[in-house]
């Protein structure tokens, strides 16, 4: 285990991190616990001027970093592990203060950050190029696999730690350096991140944090030419947007988008299993994950003892700040996520849904909103089209297996889906029909560093973590060599 750094006050850092340096800027902004609204703390709110330095600094460390050897990158990878392993306490509980979740998934999150850099630690002595037979007798055929070069990631609020190793494990194993701008509703995280990284020996320039507003620093991400890599995770309206101006320098581009799983339960599943999958599902960081079911599909024949039991569970889930006390259930991330899953139960029951637990927002400070179930809901909802990114299970009945899988496939998502049945047939049939990147059968939980993660269709494109996941962050260059014959 690596050695402990300063606990809490040294890994939180009110400062950006540029080229091995901890850097103010005039301007900040401020960070705010959603479970009452107090101040965290500020970050600098730097400019594209600040951000090109960032850059500059990530070009020049490029052209040394690449040349270490991948046994040597591959060990400060997983020293930075053991780091955050042997601060996870304070990791976890500095990203509860920014981000809300419970303590307990906080923790969780550490381990499955720590987990993507331990992996690509690994993964940095596996990049082999090959050799390819010749198509003639005076020819040799080399391919190798180098840096796709300067990478530039922009991630979201929702996991402040994983997302980020998720990009920073792959690109710098590969030999490339990065330039990251986290959500600026949750950069402490990101800078706590940074400092393990300086003590675990990455080289200055290597890992660069910009903190502040998204559009100026976005403008110099996608549009610097020096940047050979775009990688972005959030939205799929911002994703779209920021991937069309790389276009401009025709960078790689990888995306992580959003996601509206359907959560499939037909009558021969185990009803038990079914519940306990559907509360990892649909209630992991209070349904603010992108692989959260979005809407249940229920059989005729398993319906109301899903329902029932459903809402039993949701109904003992223990909702609170997740530094006052064990808790299952944080804030949302903010008072629009409210409004979105107000929104949500609202056209549920207007268009026949029947509340059977929650439906409102929390009571007093913080932006909460009480883990829901709602039955009856009909097949057109906005929940079924839109991502409710909160802790609303909405129940649509059907009595068909086409029926569900037409209904499950019907969005332009593909990130996620989740099965439950005990047919052997039934599942070969559905697993193969459903549009989605990743599905869960008889599972609520498919996420691991070792697995391929990504979308299709409008979820994204390219895949982290797994063996997959280097291969974002290589270029591929064919040798082709004249041999001369004996004399
Ligand atoms: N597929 C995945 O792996 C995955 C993982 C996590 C979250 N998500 C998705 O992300 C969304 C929630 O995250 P979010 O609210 O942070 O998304 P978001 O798109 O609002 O923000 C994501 C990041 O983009 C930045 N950003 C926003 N507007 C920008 C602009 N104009 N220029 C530059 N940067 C800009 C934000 O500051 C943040 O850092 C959900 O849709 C969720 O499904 C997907
Ligand atoms: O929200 C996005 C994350 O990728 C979800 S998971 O923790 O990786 O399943």
């Amino acid at each position: 285990m690596g050695t402990r750094v300063p606990d809490a006050p040294a890994l939180r850092r009110e400062a950006a991190f540029v080229d091995g340096a901890w850097i103010a800027a005039e301007r900040t902004i401020t960070v705010t616990d959603p479970a009452d609204g107090s101040v965290v703390g500020t970050v600098p709110d730097l400019g594209p001027e600040e951000t090109g330095r960032a850059v500059d600094a990530a070009v020049r460390a490029q052209a040394q970093w690449k040349g270490v050897s991948a046994k040597a990158r591959g060990a400060i990878l997983r020293k930075w592990s053991d780091l955050m392993l042997g601060n996870a306490e304070a990791l976890a509980r500095l990203l509860t203060r920014e981000q809300g979740k419970p303590l307990a998934e906080a923790r969780g999150e550490v381990a499955y950050a720590a987990a993507f850099l331990e992996w690509f630690g690994e993964e940095a002595r596996r990049i082999n190029g090959e050799t390819i037979p010749p198509p003639s007798p005076d020819r040799r055929l080399a391919v190798r696999r180098d840096p796709v070069g300067v990478v530039a990631a922009i991630t979201p609020w929702n996991f402040p730690l994983a997302m980020l190793t998720r990009k920073a494990g792959p690109a710098l194993a590969a030999g490339c350096t990065m330039v990251l701008k986290p959500s600026e509703l949750t950069p402490f995280s990101a800078l706590a991140l940074a400092a393990l990284g300086e003590e675990a020996g990455v080289p200055p320039g290597v890992f660069n944090v910009v903190t502040g507003q998204a559009g100026p620093i976005g403008d110099i991400l996608t549009g610097d030419p020096r940047i050979a890599k775009f990688t972005f995770t959030g939205s799929t309206k911002v994703g779209k947007m920021l991937a069309a101006r790389c276009m401009a320098s025709v960078k790689r581009v990888s995306l992580e988008l959003g996601g509206n799983a359907p959560f499939l339960v037909f009558d021969d599943a185990d009803v038990d299993a079914a519940v306990d999958g559907a509360l990892l599902a649909k209630f992991r960081n209070s349904g603010q994950t992108c692989v959260c079911a979005n809407r249940f599909y229920v059989q005729d024949g398993i319906y109301e003892a899903f329902a029932e039991r459903l809402a039993a569970r949701v109904a003992g889930l223990v909702v609170g700040a997740g530094l006052a006390g064990p808790s299952d259930q944080g804030p949302l991330i903010d008072a629009r996520a409210q409004r979105t899953c107000a929104a949500h139960v609202a056209d549920a029951v207007a268009g026949g849904g029947r509340v059977l637990v929650g439906g409102r927002p929390g009571d007093g400070p913080g932006t909460f909103f009480a883990p829901t179930v709602i039955r009856d809901v009909a097949q057109g909802a906005l929940l079924t089209r839109e991502e409710t990114f909160g802790p609303i299970a909405g129940l649509i009945r059907f009595t068909r297996e086409d029926e569900a899988i037409a209904l499950a496939n019907a969005t332009r998502a593909g990130l996620a889906g989740y099965v439950f049945t005990r047919d052997l047939d039934r599942s070969i049939r559905v697993t193969e029909a459903l549009e989605y990147g990743m599905v869960g059968l008889n599972t609520g939980a498919i996420s691991s560093e070792v697995a391929p993660f990504g979308g299709i269709k409008e979820s994204g494109l390219g895949r982290e973590g797994s063996r997959h996941g280097i291969d974002d962050y290589v270029e591929l260059k064919l040798v082709c060599t004249a041999v001369a014959p004996a004399r």
